[in-house]
């Protein structure tokens, strides 16, 4: 009970009003359709009575009353008109219960894609610092599996329960009007097996929703990393070991869906179990109370048809329990729907016309708030310069460009641009204007022209001006000898392409977004000395420009056309090396 009061409490708080009203609607929907179905089943009976027993017309008020009220004259043509009846019946009943399914699914599936979009946005809006510390496996798990399974598993599995209680009530009070102690006597045959079913199984099997949740997207990291450190994994010769994680993982899960299988399993056998239990009660009751021998087979009949209906609605009952404590653990994981994704934009855009400025700044990690990586840092980067960045493994390259980049909030202290906060303007039109290449430019498995288009639709590109900015980031012979030119398709993540065509192929695509600063994060670092050679032609070219262009490098000689270069040590300029 208490783990339904949970699962109701949180779908209260995470279900906005048109929500509630859509699950109110699904859930009257799926009662129409029990009922329906049981009224249907009800009728079935009478006919064929009225088929197989005599004078089963002239004993039945009711069908008596039917016969006179359509003018029957013959009983033949009564039952062929009944049967017939009973037909259309049932098939209107069946295509109502398929609309009924089409209907439910349709709102369950809109509340899952409500709620995974709902997700990418949170997760997406709380930024840099949250992306990095959560393994992206678990957050990818969540906005899919985990949405699924939330509306089929969690808010489903409570409308069934709700439902189907009702229903054996309906049919546990008709009984109890016909015999009051023969229903007594079987909801205590058969309440504490269930009860001892569901009190001895209720942890193990909320248990084993919490390690499907760990394994699976464990399971995924290790196929990813087999795939994508596939060249180290060869050279390592590490595939043994990576098969045999992925295989223990492979069997974790295993040993989890045999058990939920079986669990699933046991309110039908426990079912069956406590019919043949029940009857022979009825039967010994029948013996010693019951005294005609057509009274005994009229309960026992009734007894069957109420079985027929309430067998079924206890084991979804059960099932749904089941369900709702398998999954208890979105309701830890998927906490985060309870906020809304609150994302305002600033009315205001930026303008940069004359610098970027780190006013007195600070700036430590959230997971380490007493750590400062930058403390009371001040700098200014003028429009049009060309500024490197250099320092130790360590001393804050990369926390500061993220910082510039207004990836992370600042502890204390501003970023201006053209003297205005940064916080004052909508971000968006902020990024408008910055272009960033990184170290591992992000490519996708498409054409160059996809790539330095990034994120735009095909019927939008401008092929002219993608040919101008790969020929401004010196990419123009490679484009040219190939086959296809820029439709050229370069493989996941560029495995087709050198590491220095990734980078221009990065920088082309800062350009074609019309950017105004550029950010290189060691751009050139994984390069040989003759590719870095013509990345920093490409960046010499650019420097000659209006750009702003901000480049980390570990090299200095990447930085030779710079008009200053920042050494940093441990979060302070070391000092500032004029260039020009
Ligand atoms: N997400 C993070 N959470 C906590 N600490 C971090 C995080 N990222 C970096 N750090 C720490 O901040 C400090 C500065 O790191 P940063 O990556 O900025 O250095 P870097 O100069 O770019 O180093 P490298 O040249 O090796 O890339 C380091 O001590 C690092 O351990």
């Amino acid at each position: 009970m208490n783990n339904i009061i949970k699962a109701l409490k949180f779908l209260n708080k995470i279900l906005n009003r048109k929500d509630k009203k859509n699950a109110m609607l699904v859930a009257l929907a799926m009662l129409i359709n029990v009922l329906s179905d049981l009224l249907s089943l009800a009728l079935v009976l009478p006919v064929i009575n009225l088929v197989l027993t005599d004078d089963f017309l002239q004993k039945n008020d009711s069908v008596k009353y039917l016969y006179d009220f359509f003018g029957f004259w013959q009983e033949k043509t009564f039952i062929i008109a009944t049967c017939l009846s009973l037909f259309i019946i049932f098939l209107i009943k069946n295509l109502l219960s398929l609309w009924i399914a089409r209907f439910q699914i349709k709102h369950i599936q809109n509340f899952v894609n409500n709620n995974a979009l709902q997700l990418l946005e949170i997760y997406f809006r709380k930024g840099l610092n949250y992306i990095k510390n959560n393994n992206s496996n678990k957050l990818i798990f969540n906005i899919y599996a985990g949405s699924q399974r939330l509306g089929n598993n969690v808010l489903l599995s409570l409308i069934n329960l709700g439902n189907e209680c009702l229903i054996i009530l309906l049919i546990t009070i008709s009984i109890a009007l016909y015999d009051i102690k023969i229903v007594m006597l079987l909801a205590l045959l058969i309440t504490p097996f269930f009860l001892i079913f569901y009190r001895k199984t209720k942890h193990k099997i909320s248990a084993l929703g919490y390690s499907l949740n760990k394994e699976t997207p464990k399971l995924n990291e290790y196929l990813f990393q087999t795939f994508h450190g596939y060249c180290d994994t060869v050279v390592s010769d590490t595939f043994p070991y990576q098969k045999q994680r992925i295989t223990d993982k492979l069997n974790t899960l295993k040993d989890i869906q045999t058990k939920s299988f079986l669990y699933r399993l046991c309110p039908t056998k426990i079912i069956e179990t406590c019919l043949i239990l029940s009857i022979s009660t009825i039967v010994i009751y029948g013996i010693y109370f019951i005294d005609s021998k057509e009274q005994l087979i009229t309960l026992i009949g009734i007894f069957f048809l109420a079985a027929y209906r309430t067998m079924p609605s206890i084991n979804r009952i059960m099932i749904a329990l089941m369900s709702l404590n398998e999954n208890l653990f979105l309701l830890d994981t998927l906490k985060d729907l309870n906020q809304k994704a609150s994302h305002e934009e600033k009315p205001s855009t930026v303008k940069f016309t004359s610098s970027l400025k780190l006013e007195n700044i600070s700036y430590a990690f959230p997971d380490k708030p007493h750590d400062f990586i930058f403390e009371n840092f001040d700098l200014e980067i003028k429009k049009g310069e060309t500024v490197g960045i250099i320092g130790s493994s360590g001393s804050g390259k990369t926390t500061l460009m993220n910082i510039l980049l207004g990836f992370y909030p600042l502890s204390k202290g501003h970023y201006l641009i053209d003297e205005q906060d940064i916080e004052n303007f909508n971000k968006n039109s902020f990024y408008g204007k910055v272009g960033y290449v990184q170290q591992n430019v992000y490519l996708t498995d498409s054409s160059i022209a996809s790539n330095v288009a990034y994120g735009q639709n095909e019927n939008d590109f401008d092929r002219d001006k993608i040919k101008h900015c790969l020929e401004q980031a010196q990419l123009t012979e490679f484009h040219l000898t190939q086959e296809q030119g820029i439709d050229s398709l370069i493989g996941e993540n560029g495995v087709k392409i050198s590491g220095g065509q990734r980078q221009r192929i990065g920088i082309a695509r800062a350009l074609y977004y019309d950017a105004e600063i550029l950010f290189f994060d060691e751009a050139t670092s994984a390069l040989d000395s003759q590719t870095e050679d013509e990345i920093t032609k490409a960046i010499e070219s650019l420097s000659k420009t209006n750009l702003t262009i901000i480049i980390i490098a570990h090299r200095i000689s990447t930085l030779k056309h710079t008009d200053y270069i920042i050494e940093l040590n441990n979060g302070r300029i070391q000092k500032t090396l004029e260039q020009k």
